[in-house]
C-alpha cells in the first residue's frame, strides 16, 4: 500500500518496500542510486532524504568510523520513523596517522584539495585509502547492520587533467590500479572500484541473502 509521508518537512510517496536514503550530500544519492539501479535489489527503492546528520567526534580508525555511522543511523531512523541508509565516507593519510579519516569533510572546507595536497606534498607516502561505512536500520529501535567499503590508492596534486568531474577529494584521488583521479573517469567506472559501491556490494548481498539465514538482531556485520 503506498501513501505519502511527511519527513522535516518533504513530502515522498512511499510503500513498504522503500528504503530512506538520509544525507545531506547530493552527490553521495546519485552514486547509490546508480550503483542499486545497477544491482537490481527490487523490490526495494530508495527515496532521499536531504538532512545533514549530526556526526560524532571520537578516535580516529576503525571503531571510531563505524560509531559515527552508527550514531548517524539511529538518529535518521528516529527522525524519519522508518528503514533508512545512511553512510560516512573517510579519506585517510598512513603518513599522518590516518588524518583526516572521518573528519575529512571538515580538512577539504579549511583547506580545500590543494591543502590536502600540500599535507603530503614531500612525504614518501603518499597513499591514502577512502572508505564508505553504510548502515541500514529496519525502523526506530532496530540495531543498524554495518557494511564497510575501502579503497586503497594515492594522493597527487588537483590539475586540468582531473578531468573536473565528481566531487569532495576525486580530483586528488587515484586508486591504486589506475592513471588518473576519480574526477576523471565517469560514474560507471568510479562505480566499479569505489569504497561506496564496494559498501553497497555487501548491502545488496545482506538484501539478497536466502530468508531464514538472517542475523540475529544487534548483531553488526562490519566486514
Ligand atoms: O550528509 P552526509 O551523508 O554525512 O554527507 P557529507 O557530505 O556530510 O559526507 P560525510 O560526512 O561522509 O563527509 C565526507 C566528505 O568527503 C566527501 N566525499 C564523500 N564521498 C566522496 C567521494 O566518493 N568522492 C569524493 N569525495 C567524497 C564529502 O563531500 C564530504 O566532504
Ligand atoms: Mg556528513
Amino acid at each position: 500500500m503506498a501513501l505519502t509521508f511527511f519527513v522535516e518537512g518533504l513530502s515522498c510517496r512511499v510503500d513498504e518496500r522503500c528504503i530512506f536514503f538520509v544525507t545531506g550530500n547530493a552527490r553521495k544519492e546519485v552514486e547509490v542510486n546508480a550503483i542499486l539501479r545497477e544491482a537490481n535489489i527490487a523490490p526495494f527503492r530508495v527515496v532521499h532524504v536531504d538532512i545533514d546528520l549530526p556526526e560524532l567526534q571520537g578516535p580516529l580508525g576503525d571503531r571510531g568510523a563505524l560509531d559515527i555511522a552508527r550514531a548517524k543511523c539511529l538518529e535518521a531512523s528516529e527522525r524519519v520513523g522508518a528503514a533508512v541508509l545512511v553512510e560516512d565516507t573517510s579519506l585517510s593519510f598512513p603518513a599522518l596517522g590516518g588524518l583526516p579519516g572521518p573528519y575529512i569533510k571538515w580538512f577539504i572546507d579549511a583547506i580545500g584539495n590543494d591543502g590536502l595536497w600540500r599535507l603530503l606534498e614531500t612525504s614518501d607516502d603518499r597513499s591514502a585509502f577512502c572508505q564508505c561505512t553504510l548502515c541500514y536500520s529496519s525502523g526506530p529501535g532496530a540495531e543498524p547492520l554495518l557494511f564497510v567499503g575501502r579503497t586503497d590508492g594515492a594522493i597527487v596534486p588537483p590539475h586540468a587533467s582531473s578531468g573536473g568531474g565528481g566531487f569532495g577529494w576525486d580530483a586528488i584521488f587515484v586508486p591504486d590500479g589506475h592513471e588518473v583521479p576519480f574526477a576523471a573517469l565517469s560514474l560507471k567506472e568510479k562505480n566499479a572500484i569505489s569504497h561506496r559501491a564496494r559498501a553497497l556490494e555487501k548491502f545488496v548481498a545482506h538484501c539478497k541473502r536466502p530468508l531464514g539465514l538472517s542475523e540475529p538482531p544487534g548483531r553488526a556485520e562490519d566486514a
